[in-house]
């Protein structure tokens, strides 16, 4: 690209002094001969090879630019996407993290080619300066300070403009998710149903442009006021460009300055002017995108807060391990309020462990811990006799397959959704079979024209749309067929029917083999088969022992049995 730039420039000013040769040759007092006639063709020869040359390369140049735009901005995402893939779970549960990350975002897609174009722009038009510069100079010494004079309130008056732009931006970032927030829930497909039945279209759409439009008027009032300053200090430069012309053509008329140097002025001098302008406009640019790429370095520079200790241990090989969580207790980050107190619990491999409790009782967040989606803030999670904080992160997930509530429903084939269990794992097509069929998907499954290779969900053409019911069988599947030690489900068969419900818990002992399992479920009439059961309440395990121990305790789970039979009935 530079070199380009070189030669875009060394070809114009070989174009303007083969123009400046022409006219001296042409307007020269000798005599309309042969030897004229071959000069002038010769240089007239020379303009246009010099011309055409200048065209190609400039076409090139743009070329090699536009190449260079596009890779940037292809790397800039594919490092947006490493840094947000390292992050852990506690930065998406943090309005600050989506502030900058749409600010990052805002600067990832164009700002990094902005700043490839405008750096090349500059660079081209300084060096075209100081070419243009150095002819003006030999002209007369004078005009390039007045310019230059003229020109510096204009910079610095966009500099400001760039400035204050950025600081309204950073205050507006929070208001600008909530804008884009509203919008997507009329856009996206994934509340159609609601928007449409609740009839919100015209208050979300309306609410919408409410924001958008207060943004708008704050932001238009910082340009309006920019542009009144911009207007201002650029018709200072016009002044001086228009005293820099009345000067020279004084000096034509007093015959100072030869036709040469005239036609030298008249090719360069407007040139001079746009470029000036131009440099102006390129640094103040650069300056605005800098401070818009400094929360792209804000976005590479967040560190995960989990992260390795330097001296990891091995996972055991021993997969015949129990996961213990000791006296652990939490509180979510920028939270005051402990979820967790003082929490025993244990999964013995090849039993089915069930969590219930009411609302708010902390499971899911005792399952993150599990998972080490977050550390304790006290305690200890173990397997085996070792914390998990001594493995690698990485390492200790694999042991472990959650289905989460807000499962992900992947408008993938169903082999994906299948597959991200173990998606590096090279598994033969039997296993993906045998999870399907533990978990009921197979059934609906076979049912499809192309089986495995049906596309899911309605987003891509061909796909299928399932029942919610299905959608948590093919996530069961996924989770089986991972090749974990210990196997989640929290309220993952809430929406599978009584029986579906009652067949898959009947048979879930026998398809997690020797791995440990735990099971959330509001139904507790559905969870009673367990091996051990915990009855969380407030953040704590109120109570904990088999169905029938604890039918005979009379307390809370007694209680949650005797409604859920009431409701059922
Ligand atoms: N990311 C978070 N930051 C702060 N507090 C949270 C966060 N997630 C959950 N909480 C709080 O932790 C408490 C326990 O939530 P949790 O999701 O663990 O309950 P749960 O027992 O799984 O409830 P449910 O049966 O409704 O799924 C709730 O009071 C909730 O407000």
């Amino acid at each position: 690209m530079f070199i380009m730039i070189v030669v875009e420039n060394l070809l114009f000013f070989l174009t303007a002094y083969a123009f400046k040769y022409l006219f001296g040759v042409i307007v020269s007092p000798a005599k309309y001969d042969a030897e004229k006639i071959v000069l002038v063709e010769k240089y007239l020869l020379e303009t246009f090879i010099a011309i055409s040359l200048y065209v190609i390369v400039k076409s090139i140049s743009q070329y090699v630019s536009q190449v260079q735009a596009s890779r940037v901005s292809e790397f800039i995402d594919d490092k947006i996407h490493a840094a947000a893939v390292d992050l852990d779970l506690a930065f998406y549960e943090s309005p600050e993290y989506f502030d900058t990350l749409k600010l990052a975002k805002d600067a990832g897609a164009e700002r990094p080619n902005q700043v490839v174009t405008t750096l090349v722009d500059v660079v081209k038009n300084a060096l075209m300066f100081c070419g243009i510069s150095f002819v003006i100079f030999t002209i007369n010494w004078l005009i390039l300070p007045i310019l230059i004079i003229c020109v510096i309130p204009t910079f610095l008056v966009r500099v400001a403009l760039a400035d204050k732009l950025y600081q309204l931006r950073e205050k507006q970032t929070p208001v600008e998710r909530q804008a884009a927030y509203l919008s997507s829930l009329i856009t996206a497909d994934t509340l159609a149903k609601e928007v449409r039945s609740f009839g919100l279209g015209d208050y979300i759409k309306r609410l919408y442009l409410t924001i958008r439009l207060d943004l708008l008027v704050q932001r238009l009032k910082i340009i309006r006021r920019g542009a009144i300053h911009d207007i201002v200090t650029s018709l200072l430069g016009s002044f001086g460009f228009f005293g820099c012309i009345c000067f020279f053509c004084y000096n034509a008329m007093k015959g100072t300055i030869t036709i040469g140097q005239i036609s030298l002025f008249v090719i360069i001098f407007p040139q001079l002017f746009n470029i000036l302008q131009s440099l102006s406009q390129g640094i103040s640019g650069l300056y605005q995108n800098g401070i818009f790429l400094t929360q792209l370095f804000k976005f590479f520079d967040l560190k995960p807060t989990l992260v390795d200790k330097t001296d990891t241990t091995a996972l055991p090989v021993n997969d015949m391990l129990e996961l213990k969580m000791e006296n652990v207790n939490f509180t979510y980050p920028n939270s005051s309020n402990p979820v967790l107190t003082n929490v025993n619990l244990s999964i013995p491999p090849g039993k089915v462990i069930a969590i219930v409790g009411l609302n708010g009782a902390g499971k899911t967040t005792l399952i993150k811990l599990l998972c080490r989606l977050y550390d304790p803030t006290s305690g200890s999670v173990i397997l085996g006799e070792e914390n998990i904080r001594n493995f690698k992160i990485e390492d200790f997930r694999k042991t472990i397959s959650a289905v989460f509530q807000d499962f992900g429903k992947y408008n993938l084939s169903v082999a994906d959704n299948i597959r991200f269990g173990d998606i590096y794992g090279n598994r033969p097509f039997e296993d993906m079979v045998k999870a399907t069929e533990a978990s009921g998907a197979n059934e609906y499954i076979e049912e499809f024209p192309n089986k495995y290779e049906t596309i899911m969900g309605r987003i891509f053409e061909d796909g299928r749309e399932i029942s919610i019911g299905q959608w948590q069988k093919l996530a069961i599947a996924r989770a089986l067929y991972s090749p974990s030690r210990f196997i989640i489900l929290d309220e993952a068969t809430s929406a599978l029917d009584a029986l579906a419900e009652y067949e898959f818990l009947k048979n879930f002992r026998k398809s997690i083999g020797n791995k440990g399992a735990i099971v959330i479920s509001h139904r507790v009439s559905a969870v009673k088969h367990a091996d051990y059961i915990y009855v969380m309440s407030h953040g704590q395990v109120a109570q904990s022992g088999t169905h029938e121990e604890l039918i005979a305790m009379d307390g809370d789970y007694a209680t949650l049995f005797k409604d859920d039979k009431e409701i059922e009935a």
